[in-house]
């Protein structure tokens, strides 16, 4: 994958392997938020730099649609391979492609010339100050929801104040157990780091499983953050985690709920419109040549997340 050491770019990988085998994210370097004192809700002012196949980049692309912010952020998304790590096509003012190429660690390095780290998306980019505000995943969900309510269209709250306490509880195991979860299978080193990771998967997609039964979404009648959070992996879990990350217990459309709750997300605007599922597999597939040598891309699994769903009487209000 590469990283940048002092500013410039080595293709060597780092080390992200812990005690035991064990896969570890490292941390994430830029965390201002929208809202600050040097960073204000502004229209045209700030710019995502995603990448299609990512699931926390995808996390801020749905944000982005349901909460309507589209003319009031702008994206540009990966769509090329990762010679040098995420590659785009397309620029952004003074940050535009040589050779039809712009590297996102030069969107780092501009701003940090001598940055030694991962590169990463998504990046929240400040097109005045010509800086990163932050490029967590987790703490741009959680700005997006509320930080542009001013200007912005009023749209429905993803973090509503009575429901934070169970989202952060819900997020944490979330996290932990499966949207890091499935990269915890794939990327151990060891069998013991591998069986430990499945079985957290799967065990914590069987309480979920069960949980669905009770609710149409994670909490109750309506979306939160924390479906956001899940649907970023569901959506990749058959295509993708079964076969490469080895995460074969079970297809989520195997699960009695989690399928149904999958489709009923696809089909709500927002979701199933910022999938690009032929990215998606060339992004794991094609790339991760530690895990897939050959860069071979599947063919299947033929998945229709469009056929009806059973989720709607679910609702209390149905
Ligand atoms: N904690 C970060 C993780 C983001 C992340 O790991 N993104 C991956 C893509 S899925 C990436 O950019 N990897 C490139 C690399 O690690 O070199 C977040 O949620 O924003």
């Amino acid at each position: 994958m590469g990283m940048l050491l002092d500013g410039s770019w080595v293709n060597d990988d780092p080390e992200m392997t812990g005690q035991g085998g064990t896969f570890q994210r490292p941390h994430s370097t830029f965390r201002a938020a929208i809202g600050d004192a040097d960073h204000p809700a502004e229209a045209g002012r700030y710019h995502l730099f995603t990448a299609p196949t990512c699931p926390w980049a995808h996390r801020t692309l749905i944000a982005r649609r349901i909460k309507k912010l589209e003319a009031i952020i702008s994206v540009t998304e990966a769509d090329q391979p990762k010679h040098q790590g995420w590659t785009f096509s397309d620029g952004i003012d003074d940050l535009q492609p040589v050779n039809g190429k712009l590297y996102l660690h030069q969107v780092y390095s501009t701003v940090v010339p001598d940055f030694t780290g991962r590169v990463t998306v998504p990046v929240l980019w400040d097109r005045k100050t010509h800086s990163i505000v932050n490029n967590e995943s987790s703490d741009i969900l959680r700005m997006l929801d509320s930080a542009f309510n001013d200007i912005a269209p009023a749209s429905f709250d993803y973090y509503p104040a009575p429901l934070r306490e169970q989202i952060d509880a819900l997020n944490s195991t979330l996290y932990d157990t499966i949207n890091n979860g499935v990269y915890r299978c794939g990327f151990a080193k060891s069998q013991e780091a591998y069986d430990a990771a499945f079985d957290a998967l799967f065990s914590a997609l069987d309480t979920l499983d069960d949980r669905l039964g009770r609710s149409r979404y994670l909490i109750g009648d309506q979306i939160t953050e924390c479906d956001i959070r899940l649907f970023t992996t569901l959506v990749r879990f058959d295509a993708v985690y079964v076969s490469h990350f080895k995460c074969n217990r079970n297809r989520i459309s195997d699960f009695e709920h989690l399928g149904q709750y999958l489709r009923d997300l696809y089909q709500t605007p927002g979701f199933g419109d910022t999938v690009d599922m032929p990215q998606i597999k060339r992004g794991y597939f094609a790339e991760h040549r530690h895990i897939n040598p050959t860069g071979i891309i599947p063919q299947g699994p033929a998945l229709d997340f469009t056929a009806p769903h059973d989720r709607a009487q679910m609702s209390s209000a149905a």
